[in-house]
């Protein structure tokens, strides 16, 4: 487990990280969000080394972290860090080597890697002749390839089409599932959501939630239903029904109890045909939304 312990970190007088404790579970994605200048970038340098922080320390399996740690740590920096006019494939094997790999054993990982992400017949490529989003994929395998016993990766899947979203995906939870921990920043909620199995939400240097998504919704919880009918504009005349999405036929709302909702669901019957009624799980962008303010 990665853990980090109280980190306060300035810069020119400005706090950008104000007593920042979270922990990354083995075995476990955790997604990072929060807006920009939140401080994401700033505390996934301090795990890795990067940056030193101002107090504060950052911990593996309870005990603080070695330099021997980070050196089996995988990072995708914000800046990224390939050589543009280096092969894929030699470029990953180096990069093995460097963390102590034999040639052998890193070409073989490279290659696994590279076909996993989709760039199998692009290993001889260089990376400023890919697109962008292969180059990102080609960062990504630069992370895994030492077999990282933690993974800290900045933006992983912006830039990518959504079949890339998802092979890389695939290849995260791998890592994951190995053991290790895995924590991501990203700005697109939507794939946090559904990717990540624990959430730390940022805002202004400070952590505003952390846990799994389902101790997040929980916190956050509120009873809500979504209606599906002919024309749902007379629920936001009811008393005491606030309406939190509507369109046209479609309506999500929260009631103060479940004899509230019952009560717009007859009146639903009374005018018409309803196509359905169900209780409604609250979108993580609006618990986001709602604890970064
Ligand atoms: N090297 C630096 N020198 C001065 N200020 C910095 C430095 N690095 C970060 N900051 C400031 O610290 C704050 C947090 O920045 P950081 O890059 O960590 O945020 P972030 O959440 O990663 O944002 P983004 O989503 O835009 O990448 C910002 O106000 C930023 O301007």
């Amino acid at each position: 487990m990665l853990s980090i312990r109280s980190i306060s970190r300035s810069f020119n007088g400005h706090q950008a990280l104000k007593d920042v404790t979270f922990d990354v579970h083995d075995g476990l994605m955790t997604g990072f969000v929060g807006a920009n200048g939140a401080g994401k970038t700033t505390a996934m340098r301090i795990i890795l080394g990067v940056l030193t922080p101002d107090s504060g320390s950052v911990e593996v399996d309870g005990r603080p972290v070695t330099a021997n740690d980070r050196a089996q740590f995988g990072y995708m920096p914000e800046e990224r860090g390939l050589y543009p006019k280096m092969k894929v494939l030699e470029q990953l094997v180096y990069l093995g080597r460097l963390h102590g790999m034999t040639g052998a054993a890193a070409a073989k990982r490279a290659d696994a890697l590279l076909e996993q992400l989709g760039l199998g017949d692009r290993q001889d490529d260089t990376l400023e002749s890919l697109s962008l989003g292969n180059q990102q994929r080609a960062q990504i395998a630069a992370a895994l390839v030492h077999e990282p016993t933690a993974l800290v990766l900045d933006e992983p899947f912006s830039g990518l089409d959504p079949m890339a979203v998802e092979t890389t995906l695939g290849v995260l939870r791998d890592v994951a599932r190995a053991g290790a921990p895995v924590l991501f920043s990203s700005h697109q909620l939507d794939v946090v959501e559904r990717l990540c199995d624990s959430l730390v939400i940022l805002a202004h240097g400070e952590v505003r939630a952390a846990g799994t998504r389902e101790q997040i919704r929980a916190a956050h919880a509120r009873p809500e239903w979504i209606l599906e009918t002919d024309d749902a504009g007379f629920v936001r005349g009811i008393r005491g029904i606030e309406v939190l999405e509507f369109d046209g036929g479609h309506v999500r709302f929260t009631a103060p109890s479940e004899a509230d909702a019952d009560r717009v669901l007859r009146e639903a019957i009374e005018r018409g045909f309803v196509r359905s009624f169900s209780p409604a799980i609250r979108p993580l962008t609006e618990i986001f939304q709602e604890v970064v303010r």
